[in-house]
């Protein structure tokens, strides 16, 4: 067994174990829908022997009716039984994979929390997901076929053991072989489909140009570059076919070859007495479902090969993490009440007094850029503005300290005691942050300031005086209960900011951090924002800000440039010491 194939089986028994007697309950349901048809066979064996009186037990047409029905009722009520049991445990799979995948990404700091695009992301927990509880589920089905082939092969070694082993293991060989071959036609399936694509890029991309190739006379070159194309397609199409339906004919001509066989081997023993007609018609009824047995075996292969592949895609959003991960055993609260969520308690004990970033250090893994070596300290009630061109590493330091990117070096002390999680301390009660480009959801206005807070009017009302929104709201058609649409679509970009800087205030956190909160604000609007937020007794501000309207409200400023601090002071120091402050003081408004 290669490794690819160990872990992937090791992935499906922890599934498999997270729910054994789910799991035992569907495989017992699963045999019995596998193995009733063993009984229909049995029955028109007796039929036919009763015909010609050679039966053990004589059987009527009507007892063969009613005995066929009964045996369709039990096999639908069985069906139903597995159908439930299946779905749950399919669901229950699914559901664990899920939640452990959406566990490790809340874990990540929230900058880096996924290594893909949210599009990769999600075809990951839709598809991958998916796949991983369609191979245990079709577990069930190779235990009821495997159950079902044994069964049927011993019943009809005791009829007739010649017959069984010069029809069956032909057929299991010619249909095993066939669907090895089949693993060729995907092959030659990608290459006709890549073929097509290129023709059909090409036809676009003639129409889009048809005008550039006429003005460069390349008609000719472009109408012979065609035809090779579609010489190429020609080929790969012509191959994709000719095999799909070379292994189609196998396949929808292997039981006929089958009953062949079976007439023909069969002939000279009836004569002989050895084989009754009942028995003949046992053997061509469980021909097919051998034949459908060796068929499913191939393609459960294949499911299990892409089940690997779900299950490194899906252990690639753990970022390293161990990989039982994955698949650890966790409850889901399929019923009842949802349990409250845990209070986090990442509450300092005591008030807030100092904030002090030391050495720290960031780098981007893609290309190193970001920031190195950044020292400062906050106070309380202090509003401090980080400045500084595009690119410096405003951003960076910002989301570095908030642990929404890993600390890679340096430390974080609040009230000189070390942050050891900052992603998990820098939240309400203690800080609120709002980047360059704030979250708002499809939902009233009032929602997206509540954000899940209990609706309290008298902090609601002073939220959205300091966040000047009160003219807003007159403004709005329905005020606070105004649907915003996509992302805020419906409002202004100053809207969509004192928006999420109302959301901020409502918190009532001891630091406030804002990216960038005023460049879609006009002067007046940013001054009296500023004003009041400095009015708010005993808050401390963090302020990404070029704008002169902060500038001038901040206690102090830090000047960075390509990734450091260049200089930090009062404003007017800094104009008078510093070139960056200057050169950033007259490029602004
Ligand atoms: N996700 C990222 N991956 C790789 N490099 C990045 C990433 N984000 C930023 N950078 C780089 O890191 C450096 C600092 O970027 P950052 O966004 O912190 O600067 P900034 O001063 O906040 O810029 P702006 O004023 O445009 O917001 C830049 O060179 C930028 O190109």
């Amino acid at each position: 067994m290669n490794a690819a194939l160990g872990t992937t089986l090791r992935f499906m028994w922890r599934l498999i174990c997270y729910r054994p007697i789910l799991y035992t309950a569907n495989a017992l349901f699963w045999a019995g829908v596998h193995l009733f048809p063993l009984l229909p066979g049995l029955v028109i064996q007796q039929f036919f022997d009763t015909l010609i009186g050679t039966a053990s037990w004589s059987l009527g047409a009507s007892s063969l009716a009613m005995l066929l029905m009964a045996i369709a009722v039990v096999r639908i009520v069985n069906i139903y039984c597995g159908a439930i049991t299946d779905t749950i445990h399919r669901f229950s799979m699914s559901a664990l994979l899920r939640r452990n995948m959406l566990q490790q990404i809340l874990r990540q700091p929230a900058a880096a929390a996924i290594p893909c695009s949210p599009g990769e992301a999600l075809t990951q927990f839709r598809d991958d997901a998916d796949q991983a509880e369609s191979a245990i589920s079709w577990t069930l089905d190779l235990i009821g076929k495997v159950l079902f082939a044994a069964v049927a092969i011993m019943i009809l070694m005791q009829i007739h053991v010649q017959i069984t082993c010069f029809v069956f293991l032909p057929i299991v060989l010619v249909v095993s072989l066939t669907q090895m071959a089949a693993k060729r036609l995907q092959s030659y399936r990608t290459v006709s489909r890549e073929a097509t694509g290129k023709v059909t890029g090409m036809v676009g991309e003639m129409f889009d140009s048809v005008q550039t190739i006429q003005l460069a006379g390349a008609q000719e070159r472009v109408i012979n570059r065609f035809r090779d194309l579609n010489r190429q397609r020609r080929k790969a199409v012509l191959k994709d076919r000719l095999f799909t339906l070379l292994l189609d004919s196998v396949f929808s001509n292997i039981v006929n070859v089958g009953t062949g066989l079976i007439l023909l081997l069969g002939a000279t023993s009836m004569q002989r007495s050895e084989l009754t007609i009942g028995d003949f018609a046992l053997f061509v009824y469980y021909l097919t479902f051998v034949t459908d047995f060796t068929k499913f075996f191939g393609n459960f292969l294949s499911v299990i090969q892409q089940s690997g592949i779900s299950f490194k895609r899906m252990n690639e959003l753990l970022q390293g993490a161990p990989s039982a991960l994955l698949t650890e055993h966790h409850p889901l609260h399929l019923k009842g009440e949802i349990p409250a969520a845990a209070e986090s308690k990442n509450g300092p004990d005591s008030p807030f007094d100092t904030l002090t970033v030391s050495g720290l250090t960031y780098r981007y893994p893609s290309n190193g850029r970001g920031i190195e070596d950044i020292s400062f300290e906050l106070r309380r009630g202090s509003f401090t503005i980080i400045t500084g061109r595009i690119g410096s590493g405003k951003t960076t330091l910002v989301r570095s300290v908030l642990g929404l990117l890993p600390l890679q070096a340096g430390d974080i002390r609040w009230n000189q005691e070390l942050v050891t999680n900052p992603d998990t301390f820098f939240m309400p009660p203690v800080c609120s942050y709002t980047s360059q480009v704030p979250n708002l959801f499809s939902d009233t206005l009032l929602n997206n300031i509540l954000l899940g807070l209990p609706r309290d009017e008298d902090r609601l009302d002073k939220a959205i005086h300091t966040a000047v929104m009160e003219k807003d709201l007159v403004s709005l058609e329905l005020g606070l209960e105004t649907l915003i649409g996509q992302k805020g679509v419906k409002l202004s970009g100053g809207q969509i900011q004192r928006t999420a800087a109302a959301r901020m205030l409502i918190r009532e956190t001891e630091l406030l951090v804002f990216d960038d909160l005023s460049s879609a604000l006009d002067v007046a609007t940013e001054q009296l924002l500023w004003a009041r937020i400095r009015q708010m007794p005993n808050k401390t501000c963090l302020v990404i800000s070029n704008s002169k309207a902060a500038l001038r409200q901040a206690d102090h400023i830090i000047v960075m440039k390509e990734g450091g601090i260049v200089s930090q002071g009062k404003l007017s120091d800094l104009l008078a010491h510093c070139a960056e402050m200057r050169l950033l003081w007259n490029d602004t408004n």
